[in-house]
């Protein structure tokens, strides 16, 4: 068993892929073997996680995720603690694994109550697993919410309950997302990316996992985790020349500051030079905090050996300049108003899409509602199945889309497994982090990166920042965020 950090490098898979795992080591152990893992895996937590408590209270549902869940009471009760375990179902229906460990349990002398104990200094959810297939109600949305709000840790066995493990979509009835709930998942045979991302990483927590001695499978992973990127060793011989140019494109009347924090993370970012075409032109000619970023007018800047990034503050202004952009930026990083430009113009969308014809290499960023308004849906819609949105911009513009929020997700359309990106935190939800990750993503693509490398490390380095922000320090503000840019 393994703690899931950040630097984690591992394959992600749906829950049909897991099934099939399961089925296939099911099949080559005695019976019940994976259940006893399971449940022993649950128990070892519960008391890594809790080692004083007295009182454990377990919540078992009515499949195989109640199946683990009567399993780690039983081997609690042999270690000396007091399981109290609640059951919603029907004893007579349980999966056959389930109901040879709910007898293990009785056998084991373990407590059954009605009501959840008054008292308990750890709550177990073991009500659903991936067979969640509706909203969960009645006693066991009660028992969700009372875990939720009673203080306590929790410890959801294999996903939290009401999660849909393939999209991260929290199911109404369940909560899961209280801030000041301690939460924790052990979750076995496979990472599944629903944990990661959109409501799963507040609803699961910190995620252990346990394979149950599987091991590898040949099974094609859904997504992965990519892990941090390599420090970017530096040729004492190089020259600015050898990092690439950054113009950003934006920055309409009252908006100057987006391009400016965009062009300040791309230089902090190790970016050889930097330009800002600001779309204002009463803007001042310099900006003297930052007097390495050139100011010029957007218009009058060739692109085609620069990386442009572009959209940062952009207004409805930026829709002028897109035309020249798409066609001559040797590279591109699309955000904000661009996008929003771009979604309403299929002429513009064409010129997106063509680029990749012309290997020329391209990262969209647009948060859920830029990407809704790309793929003609709503933000709801992308929210609901993050991982497909993401493919599907991809594919549709032939381009790295980085749809960012919670769990940020990275596609290409080059059939390679979708990165779930698990830096950052709250602190990122605040005016410009956007701005900031534009300029990052595009001082990598100008030190000639792959783009889908580039937008990775780039996206996890933007969250690593807020990640390691001291608690102590001044609040992260994207001006700050920008100076830390890392290279
Ligand atoms: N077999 C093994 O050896 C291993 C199994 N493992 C464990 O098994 C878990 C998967 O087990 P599972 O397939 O039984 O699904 P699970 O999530 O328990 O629920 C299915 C039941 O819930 C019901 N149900 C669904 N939604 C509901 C709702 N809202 N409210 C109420 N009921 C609802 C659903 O009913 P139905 O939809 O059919 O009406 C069905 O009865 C997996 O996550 C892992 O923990 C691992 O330990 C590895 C070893
Ligand atoms: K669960």
């Amino acid at each position: 068993m393994h703690r899931i950090t950040p630097a984690t490098v591992a394959d992600l898979f749906d829950i049909a892929a897991t099934r099939r795992i399961e089925q296939a080591a099911a099949a080559a152990l005695p019976a019940h073997t994976l259940m006893q893992r399971a449940g022993l895996a649950v128990a070892r937590l519960a008391m890594s996680i809790a080692p004083h408590a007295r009182t454990i209270w377990i919540a078992c549902g009515p499949g195989n995720n109640g199946g683990d869940g009567f399993e780690a009471a039983a081997q609690l009760q042999h270690r000396g603690f007091m399981p109290i375990v609640t059951f919603v179902g029907d004893e007579h229906r349980l999966p056959p694994d389930a109901k040879a460990s709910l007898q293990r349990a009785r056998d084991a002398s373990v407590i059954f109550a009605q009501k959840p104990p008054a008292e308990y200094e750890l709550a177990i959810d073991a009500l659903l697993g991936i067979g969640s297939t509706r909203p969960p109600e009645g006693v066991m949305a009660e028992w969700l919410r009372e875990m939720d709000t009673r203080g306590q840790p929790v410890l959801s066995v294999d996903v939290p309950s009401g999660l849909n493990a393939d999209t991260g979509v929290l199911l109404s009835g369940s909560t899961g997302a209280h801030a000041n709930t301690a939460r924790f998942c052990v979750t076995f045979l496979t990472l599944k990316p629903g944990l990661f991302t959109a409501h799963g990483r507040d609803a699961a927590g910190t995620v252990w996992f346990d394979d149950l001695g599987v091991g590898d499978t040949t099974e094609p992973p859904t997504a992965r985790l990519a892990g941090a990127p390599k420090a970017q060793a530096r040729t004492h011989a190089s020259h600015k020349g050898s990092y690439g140019d950054v113009a950003v494109i934006g920055g309409a009347p009252g908006m100057a500051g987006a391009a400016l924090l965009a062009g300040s993370a791309a230089l902090h970012a190790g970016a050889g030079r930097v330009f800002v075409g600001l779309l204002d032109p009463s803007a001042a000619p310099v900006d003297t905090a930052r007097p390495e970023l050139m100011l010029r007018d957007a218009s009058a800047l060739d692109l085609s050996g620069m990386t442009a990034v572009c959209g940062c503050g952009g207004g409805t202004d930026v829709r002028s300049v897109l035309p020249r952009v798409l066609a001559t930026a040797a590279a591109l990083v699309v955000d904000a108003d661009a996008l929003n430009a771009i979604a309403t113009d299929s002429a513009l969308q064409a010129q997106l899409a063509s680029r990749a014809r012309r290997g020329r290499p391209t990262v969209i960023t647009p948060h859920p509602l830029e990407a809704a308004r790309l793929l003609g849906c709503t933000a709801g819609d992308v929210q609901a199945d993050r991982l497909a949105a993401a493919r599907q911009l991809a594919s549709r513009f032939g381009v790295v889309a980085v749809l960012k929020g919670s769990g940020t997700v990275i596609a290409d359309d080059s059939g390679a497994p979708t990165v779930l990106n698990l830096t950052g935190n709250a602190r990122l939800a605040t005016a410009g982090t956007g701005d900031v990750l534009a300029g990052m993503i595009g001082a990598a693509l100008a030190a000639q990166q792959p783009a889908f490398e580039a937008a990775c490390e780039a996206v996890w380095r933007h969250g690593h920042i807020a990640d390691t922000w001291s608690t102590n320090a001044a609040p992260l503000t994207a001006g700050t965020l920008a100076r830390q840019a890392p290279f």
